[in-house]
């Protein structure tokens, strides 16, 4: 199949924190190019950790198992050298090419941070600048969440990625740049062919921007569907509703398991939170 141009191709990923049990288990996975995929789950799920392991940041297995644009995301570091592989997570640091990981606080302006980016097609540069509204002179240190975000963002998406990996940063960001962002990547999916996972929790004007969707329970790829066909969505009013009743249920299944870790814990010690996943799951033990 290396003829034909994949976006993103996981095949029987095994994947485990250092002594941890595993998080997946012959995980696969085909994102094809063009998408606007969604990545969903529950917190914990292992979303970040997926997307972290397609950025090349985690390896895994050899060369085959996680393949970007038809190389492996581990190996083959051109892949981020080249901006064709873009990650833009929650971390204030932004990977920059042979650079390396570029800390974003600091006494330094936004100005140093954008045009120390190399190679760059200066029309690009500008546009970005506008369409994140940022202020060249912005102080790094003394910046707000929102606006140190406009410039990672900026940074990101400097060299015309093929392949573009978000952890949730647009949760900083206000409505209208949020809009237009999202404008921006699906004009950049459609004209290039690129390719977008979008880790979040935050389905606002979702439904017509994302093509396809991929949900993780506890590591687990328990659906993909395209967006367009998706049976939910005719029942439910929005994609919110939907993310949310698979979330209620995967947590009532849960609450059903015999051998539940949770129960047996709060019937021992009911202030032993150390195996609650989160508040959230505390909650339902009550
Ligand atoms: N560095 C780490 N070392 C050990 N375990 C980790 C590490 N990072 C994450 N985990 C564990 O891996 C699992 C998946 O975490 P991950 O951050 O990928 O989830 P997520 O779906 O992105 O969650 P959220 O929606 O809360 O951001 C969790 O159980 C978490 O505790």
């Amino acid at each position: 199949m290396e003829g034909e141009t994949c976006g993103i191709r996981v095949s029987g990923m095994q994947f485990a924190y250092d002594d941890q049990p595993s998080l997946f288990v012959d995980f696969s996975l085909n994102i094809s190019p063009g998408s606007r995929c969604l990545l969903v789950g529950a917190n914990g799920s292992g979303k970040t950790t997926l997307l972290k392991i397609l950025a090349g940041k985690h390896m895994v297995g050899g060369r085959d198992v996680v393949r970007v644009l038809n190389s492996s995301a581990f190996h083959d570091t051109h892949l981020v050298c080249s901006g064709d592989l873009s990650y833009l997570g929650g971390s204030w640091t932004k990977t920059v090419g042979s650079a390396g990981e570029v800390p974003l606080q600091g006494d330094f302006s936004a100005e140093h941070m954008i045009f120390g980016v190399e190679g760059v097609d200066p029309i690009r540069r500008e546009n970005l600048i506008e369409l994140l509204d940022i202020d060249l002179e912005w102080r790094m240190h003394k910046v707000s969440d929102g606006q140190r975000r406009r410039v990672q963002i900026c940074m990101g998406l400097l060299h015309p990625f093929q392949v573009l990996l978000l952890d949730e940063v647009t949760v900083d960001l206000d409505v209208v740049a949020r809009m237009d962002l999202l404008d921006f990547f699906k004009e950049e999916c459609e004209q290039r062919g690129a390719t977008i996972v979008y880790a979040t929790h935050i389905f606002d004007g979702l439904e017509t921007w994302a093509t396809d969707l991929a949900y993780i329970q506890s590591g687990d790829l328990k659906r993909t569907e395209k967006l367009s066909e998706l049976p939910e969505l005719k029942s439910y009013s929005n994609l919110l509703s939907v993310v949310e009743s698979w979330l209620r249920s995967e947590i009532k299944i849960e609450k059903k398991k015999p051998d539940n870790p949770l129960i047996k814990v709060q019937k021992t010690s009911p202030f032993d939170a150390s195996p609650f996943r989160s508040s959230r799951h505390m909650a339902y033990y009550r």
